[in-house]
């Protein structure tokens, strides 16, 4: 399965360099005018780039920027898309997960099928293409319920693209019914699911996550079953979780690794880098002093801007989330090698249980806003980043000051969009 896009499809390559790149120092520069060539970032050489502060940092910038806009044009895409959070019932105690429950709390929850259907059914009404379903790993779970959930959604549903289970649910469903990661898998898709999340990877790296978690997946097994997912033609996205214990050689050697994927695979969509939210995690909140509150704006500029540097070939598609960073940063992220803000998604939960203030939706109609304010062109796109709608009449009037808020009007999408409903249809 390919779903790579072949570099440098929108635009050649510009006779100068960045303007910004010659006032690097020289080993740094050096690594950047080589990436800029077509080289491949090793990983000491990303440890490097993680590592630039001042007039070094500027010139990651502009390279992840030059290189963006190689791959990717002036398009910056998003999904309509809503999250369906199952259950949040979960014993597997990852110390920096806010959202997770036990069975007696008195928010503890349990969506039944037909309840994800019924939320389904409301995303769809309001113009969503896909829902990402992900949840916590309930103790009395029956393994044969992700499926049943696809089947129930698709019944209802077949257009719905379901975007659904990390590598940890797929590891649990598959123990729990016995089946190997393959044809839990394999199952899974022929019932109609569509991609997976590429969660649960926090750091791929065996000391972090022993501190991060007790007995969360290890990182082998977290390859494994993305291999084994994109093996039957699953694509999934790839993340990292950063700013917490870890530091530049976890993340190069993180990005290395789904870049060596990649290679063989070619199925992941996008890279999502999550900002550890700290405010309301037990990680930080047992051991403020050991663990960090989250990355420095420094670290999440850099972790953009290294990934797109480090990828550029390869996983062409990276996805800032506005519920970890708010809308004012994201927007800012887009100079920094960001194509993709990712999804609208009506009802965000685990940012929120881990203490981030950035509501549960952002609209359509504000995701272009802020893709026109900061000078591209808006694309709305299916999960699998095919083009859907294109904004390209630019009114400046329409430019306003963007602001970071909560809560968003709930028919902004339809009101914007009317014409969707024939679109799809004409699919
Ligand atoms: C909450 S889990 C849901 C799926 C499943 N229970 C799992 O762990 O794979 C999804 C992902 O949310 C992210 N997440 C959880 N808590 C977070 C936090 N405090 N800050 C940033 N990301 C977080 C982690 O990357 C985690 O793998
Ligand atoms: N669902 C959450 C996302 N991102 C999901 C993406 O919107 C979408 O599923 C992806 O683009 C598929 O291609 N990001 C978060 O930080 N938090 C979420 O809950
Ligand atoms: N962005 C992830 C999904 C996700 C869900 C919840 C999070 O807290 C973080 C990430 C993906 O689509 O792959
Ligand atoms: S990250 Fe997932 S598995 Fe870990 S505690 Fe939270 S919900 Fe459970």
């Amino acid at each position: 399965m390919t779903l790579q896009h072949p570099a440098e499809k929108f635009a050649a390559p510009p006779a100068a360099l960045p303007v910004a790149v010659a006032g690097a120092s020289a080993p740094v520069r050096s690594i950047l005018e080589m990436a800029l060539e077509g080289g491949e970032v090793s990983e000491s050489e990303g440890v490097e780039l993680f590592r630039a502060t001042g007039a070094d940092a500027e010139a990651v910038y502009a390279v992840a920027d030059e290189l963006r806009r190689r791959a990717n044009g002036d398009h910056v895409s998003f999904v309509v898309n809503r999250n369906i959070n199952f259950t949040n019932i979960c014993y597997m105690g990852c110390r920096f997960c806010g959202f997770a429950k036990r069975s007696e709390d008195k928010d503890a929850e349990w969506l039944e099928p037909e309840q994800i259907v019924e939320r389904a059914q409301q995303a769809w009404d309001r113009g969503a293409t896909e829902v990402c379903i992900q949840g916590g790993l309930h103790p009395k779970m029956e393994g044969t319920y992700y499926k049943d959930i696809v089947v129930a959604i698709k019944a209802a549903l077949p257009d719905m693209h379901i975007h659904a289970f990390s590598p940890f649910e797929i590891w649990y469903g598959a123990s729990k019914t016995k089946m190997s990661y393959h044809d839990f898998l394999a199952d899974l898709k022929e019932a109609g699911l569509g991609s997976m999340p590429g969660t649960a990877a926090e750091i791929l790296d065996t000391d972090v996550r022993m501190q991060l978690t007790k007995n969360k997946l290890s990182a082998e097994k977290w390859v494994e079953i993305i291999r084994a997912a994109h093996e039957v033609g699953i694509p999934t996205t790839a993340t990292i979780m950063y700013g917490h214990i870890d530091g530049p050689e976890h993340w190069a050697a993180h990005i290395r690794l789904l870049r060596d994927i990649q290679k063989d695979t070619g199925g992941f969509t996008e890279l999502v880098p999550l900002s550890f939210v700290h405010t309301e995690s037990p990680l930080w909140a047992k051991n403020p002093d050991k663990v960090r509150p989250g990355p420095t704006a420094l670290e999440v500029d850099l972790m953009h801007a290294v990934a797109r540097i480090m990828l550029h070939g390869w996983i062409d598609n990276i996805q800032v989330s506005w519920t970890k960073l708010g809308a004012a940063r994201a927007q800012q992220m887009l100079s920094r090698g960001v194509n993709d803000l990712g999804g609208t998604l009506m009802n965000e939960s685990i940012s929120r249980a881990a203490g981030s203030g950035h509501g549960q939706e952002i609209t359509a109609r504000e995701l272009v806003q802020i893709i026109r304010a900061a000078g591209r062109v808006p694309v709305r796109r299916n999960t699998i980043y095919e083009i859907r709608d294109i904004y390209d009449d630019h009114d400046p009037e329409e430019l306003a000051p963007l602001v970071d808020r909560q809560g968003s009007n709930p028919l902004a999408f339809l009101e914007m969009f009317p014409e969707r409903r024939a679109l799809e249809a004409a699919e």
